[in-house]
């Protein structure tokens, strides 16, 4: 800081030096232009001394006294010349000082701040590389103009262009909305066509529901959606394993956000089952891919069974002027190939046996068979099966989604006023988990349950190919399973299958076995459905015989 001081200090010396040294020159040089100014004047004065070129009288007294005067003016005339000379020296003198004190002051700057010079004199050497960027900014401005304009009229045709290319794009929207117009028109064009053979040949109906995929589900690895469903075809479905799309027709499929109410549309079956036809609805697919939330599911959100009940109950209310019908209901299930009664506390082992009324219907002897009288009745025993289920399981080591549970509904009509009677039976089958037993990686008892439910989803199999091929033998005894759904899996009865997928990766391997087993059961033709009617001692029906 004293340094700076001093500096500016010594800087304000140097100023006012070279201020009074500029003083001094110009008040000089403006005494030397007076001089010069009146030496001129005096120059072009008369001249006072006549050089007189006559011989004069020299002696004349007159010419003596101008002599006199004119040496006297000319002496005085010198001695102001001599001293503006000498003031002149003086002058020049000073100056020389003064040059001399700048000199040693820029020396002293030079010395107390060499950085700041270099400074300086680095600015001194950029500058002229500044000056020549700076002359050659107009160019790049006159560029940048040029560009602009054209960006201008680039943008003002841009919007033309614009303009003609949503017009074409909208052209070509509106097309492709006809087109899928078109196509939604075949597609359910074909489903009708497809229900109507479906119903002359009397396939098993095969609906498939992809379950979403849950909180919990996407902690696992493998969480990549594979299964895909097709908004304008309700009946295909996409799986993506290994890199290729491996399409599935179906009767219907139900996308991961169908509702249960829409899932539960099978009311056209039900209403079979009152008009005296055998019914089957059950559920396929590997262990928690959402089996028995589609056909029990919750308190709050029920299933088909729920459903398919409170319809049957309406549906017998509003017909009740000219029928008459007793509804009953028995549940039981399967486990480990031993059936259990859902209705008795106790849950008593039961088995299968042919009626002995000759009919040669099957019999459970000893299966509790409740009537039912209302929605809400049938509401609390679907409650006591599902208790006795779930309580079964927890004595026998979790089973419950290891075991089949079977809900079984028998609707006896009678026509008022012809007396004719019909008897129509509807089984709701939720199934044990189809997966492999090798990917359970199941050991001892495990293995035998995984065994027994490979064993009746086996023959369940089974029955469905042989039924499929129209053999003459269909294996039905081959399971407990089989043999409980015989009188609804036979000829001339109406059966529908929900199978169950997961959309996620890792279970596309069971996706692909559930969704190719389902399409084995859509080629099953039970034939014409045959209703189970009884006129004034007649059986209309051609009966579901035994094997
Ligand atoms: N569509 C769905 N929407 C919401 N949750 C579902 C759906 N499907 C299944 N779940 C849930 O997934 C879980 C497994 O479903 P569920 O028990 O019905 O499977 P499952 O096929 O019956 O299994 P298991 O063969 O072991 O009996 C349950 O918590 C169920 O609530």
């Amino acid at each position: 800081q004293q340094q700076a001081e001093q500096l500016s200090h010594l800087e304000h010396q140097r100023e006012q030096s070279e201020w009074r040294k500029a003083e001094e020159l110009r008040r000089r040089e403006e005494c030397v232009r007076e001089l010069k100014l009146e030496l001129d004047k005096e120059r072009n004065k008369e001249p006072v001394v006549k050089y007189v070129t006559q011989t004069v009288e020299i002696e004349s007294p007159s010419t003596l006294l101008q002599l006199s005067e004119a040496r006297q003016q000319n002496e005085q005339l010198s001695e102001k010349l001599r001293n503006q000379r000498e003031r002149c020296r003086h002058l020049e003198e000073n100056v020389r000082h003064s040059d001399e004190v700048s000199c040693n002051l820029q020396h002293k700057v030079f010395k107390l701040y060499p950085f700041q010079n270099s400074s300086i004199a680095c600015l001194y050497v950029k500058f002229p590389a500044l000056q020549k960027r700076l002359s050659a900014l107009p160019s790049t401005l006159r560029t940048i103009k040029t560009d602009y304009a054209s960006l201008r009229s680039q943008v003002r045709n841009f919007s033309d262009f614009y303009g003609t290319a949503i017009k074409e794009a909208k052209k070509q929207v509106k097309a492709n909305k006809d087109l899928i117009e078109k196509y939604r028109k075949e597609v359910a064009l074909r489903r009708k066509y497809h229900e109507q053979l479906v119903e002359l040949k009397g396939n098993i109906r095969v609906l498939c529901r992809v379950k979403p995929v849950l909180k919990e589900d996407q902690h696992e690895e493998g969480q990549t959606v594979v299964v895909t469903t097709d908004p304008n075809n309700e009946s295909a479905l996409t799986v993506l394993s290994k890199g290729k799309a491996k399409n599935f027709e179906l009767d219907k499929v139900f996308h991961p956000q169908a509702t249960q109410e829409e899932v539960s549309r099978v009311k056209p079956l039900i209403t079979s089952c009152i008009d005296g036809y055998h019914v089957c609805i059950f559920a396929y697919g590997q262990t928690g891919s959402g089996k028995t939330y589609t056909m029990e599911g919750s308190v709050e959100n029920p299933g088909i069974n729920q459903r398919a009940l409170k319809h049957l109950f309406n549906e017998i209310e509003e017909r009740k002027d000219m029928w008459t019908y007793t509804v009953s209901v028995s549940s039981v299930e399967i486990y480990n190939e031993v059936l259990r009664d859902l209705l008795s506390k106790d849950g008593e082992k039961l088995d299968i046996k042919i009626n002995p009324d000759g009919t040669g219907q099957l019999h459970v002897p000893g299966l509790r068979v409740m009537e039912v009288k209302s929605f809400q009745h049938i509401k609390k025993i679907l409650a006591i099966a599902r208790k006795n289920r779930i309580t079964f399981g927890t004595q026998m080591n979790q089973h419950s989604s290891r075991s089949h549970a079977l809900l079984t509904v028998t609707v006896l009509g009678t026509d008022l006023a012809s007396g004719a009677k019909t008897t129509g039976k509807l089984n709701l089958v939720d199934l044990a988990g189809s997966e492999r037993v090798w990917k359970s990686g199941a050991e001892g008892e495990r293995l035998k349950e995984a065994q027994n439910i490979n064993r009746s989803l086996l023959a369940l199999g089974d029955v469905i190919q042989a039924l499929k091929a129209h053999q003459t033998h269909i294996p039905f005894r081959n399971s407990r399973l089989t043999y409980l759904l015989q009188d609804s899996l036979g000829k001339g009865n109406k059966t529908a299958m929900v199978v169950q997928v997961s959309s996620l990766e890792s279970n596309v391997g069971e996706t692909l076995c559930s969704l190719k087993f389902a399409q084995r059961v859509c080629k099953v033709e039970l034939g014409p459905a045959a209703r189970k009617i009884e006129t004034g001692g007649h059986n209309e029906s051609p009966h579901s015989s035994p094997e």
